[in-house]
């Protein structure tokens, strides 16, 4: 099944893109932490990034060889310092994403398990959430995530 494509900021010129030309996809695991109380954790994105001070759920860019799962076990170690077993990373949606600077396929995952303390390893700032998030902005790609946890709460 091809999952669906969100444009974002497709205001914004492509500087040097040719139009029509095809563009790598850049898959990304993403982790949508969810605590025992429900609340799920959002991260700012870090100054030097793009998309810098927008709020995201943690994770990153799938490296050479690795599964969703051990790229999501590994990312959230290096931001977040905690320990993840890949068994225990739930695949849940996909979501392709076309910005200016990258196409990106967001492979997002649940989990409720992890171990150690949250750490601020990247000098992001953390928050746990509940709906309607009171953060912002949200960068473009992690908005959906909010709509179908708003679903899967409506469903009870
Ligand atoms: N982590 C994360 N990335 C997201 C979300 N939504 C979304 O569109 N993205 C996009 C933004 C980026 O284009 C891409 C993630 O790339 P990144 O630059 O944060 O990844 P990384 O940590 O591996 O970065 P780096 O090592 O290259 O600095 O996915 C989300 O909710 N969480």
């Amino acid at each position: 099944m091809t999952e669906p494509l969100l444009t974002a900021d497709a205001h914004l010129r492509r500087e040097g893109v040719t139009e029509g030309a095809p563009r790598p996809v850049v898959d990304v695991a993403v982790g949508v932490l969810i605590g025992a109380d429900g609340r799920f954790l959002l991260a700012s994105r870090p100054e030097g990034k793009v998309y810098a001070g927008y709020w995201e759920f943690p994770g990153g860019k799938l490296e050479a060889g690795e599964s969703v799962e051990t790229a999501l076990a590994r990312e959230l170690h290096e931001e977040l310092g905690i320990r993840v077993d890949p068994a225990q990373v739930l695949r849940w949606r996909e979501q392709l994403v076309d910005y200016p600077h990258a196409l990106v396929r967001l492979h997002f995952c649940k989990l409720t398990q992890w171990q150690g303390e949250l750490q601020t390893r990247e000098g992001q700032a953390l928050a746990w959430a509940s709906l309607p998030v009171t953060v912002s902005p949200v960068l473009p790609g992690a908005v959906p995530v909010l709509r179908w946890l708003e679903e899967e709460a409506a469903l009870g």
